[in-house]
């Protein structure tokens, strides 16, 4: 069986989220928090051998504190973010249990998976050594200037990157030791630059990543469009229903 290490990074600044008083992976989405909600796709997986949860500095004596008994009844580890998200992930990384083959990460911002998704993601990482869920990209792009429409983008062969991003482990470490002075906004970038083959599994548009607060609303709601199929799963454990198909 592949091994995995999953990194959640939840050590932004929400600066996009004006919506609640809290960060966004602290925000309370129907009563768990978003970076729970996220973590506990993983903590109970028998193949992923350790997750780990990067906070920022500023967050971290709060968030030790309030979520402690978690924290252990999960098993995560934590470790400080950095000053960008290659930085927070690198610091994750760094603690990856030598025994770990792959890892994974997953944007603590993104609660909204099923076990269906991840098992696809990781035995495609396992496969080829790297992929990552995606959705074709739907509407029309535009690049705009000055409130102005420039040109529009045609949309062909473009798809939307999501999380989980999984890669071999010494992928992963051979990316960050080129990282040089690119500011990747995902992983995947980061190990384009090797040359590496990634593959991109298709997922759903119900994966998308809490960044403002009508995401936030959005995920309120779409939850309850996953538990139905999660239910549907638990009726027919044999018939892994896709939320994608209902
Ligand atoms: N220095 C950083 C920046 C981002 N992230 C994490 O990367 C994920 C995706 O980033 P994004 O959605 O951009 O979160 P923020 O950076 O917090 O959002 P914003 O850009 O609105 O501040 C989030 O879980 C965020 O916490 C991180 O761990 N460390
Ligand atoms: C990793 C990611 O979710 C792929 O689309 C995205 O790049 C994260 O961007 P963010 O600015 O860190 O939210």
């Amino acid at each position: 069986m592949a091994t995995f290490a999953v990194i959640l990074p939840a050590a932004g600044q929400s600066s996009r989220f004006q919506h609640q008083q809290r960060k966004k992976p602290f925000a309370d989405l129907k009563g768990r928090a978003v970076w729970l909600r996220s973590a506990e796709h993983f903590t109970n997986r028998d193949d992923v051998l350790q997750t780990i949860v990067v906070v920022s500095p500023d967050d971290m004596e709060w968030f030790k504190e309030k979520y402690t008994a978690n924290l252990a009844f999960m098993n995560v580890d934590i470790v400080p973010g950095g000053d960008s998200r290659a930085a927070s992930v690198k610091n994750g990384l760094a603690i990856v249990k030598p025994e770990v083959e792959y890892v994974a990460v997953h944007d603590a911002a993104r609660p909204l998976l099923t076990k269906q998704w991840v098992d696809q993601v990781f035995a495609k990482a396992a496969e080829t050594g790297a992929a990552l869920l995606g959705v074709p990209v739907a509407s029309t792009l535009k690049k705009v200037a000055d409130e102005r429409i420039a040109e529009t983008v045609s949309r062909e062969s473009l798809w939307e990157a999501q999380t989980p991003q999984v890669f071999r482990r010494d992928w992963l470490e051979a990316a960050y030791a080129k990282q040089g002075t690119l500011e990747p906004t995902d992983e995947a970038q980061l190990v384009e630059q090797l040359g590496k083959p990634i593959s991109m599994v298709a997922g759903s548009s119900l994966n998308f990543k809490i960044t403002t607060a009508d995401d936030f609303r959005l995920a309120a709601l779409a939850l309850d469009a996953l538990p139905k199929a999660a239910g549907l799963r638990a009726l027919h454990p044999f018939e892994d229903e896709d939320p994608r198909r209902i």
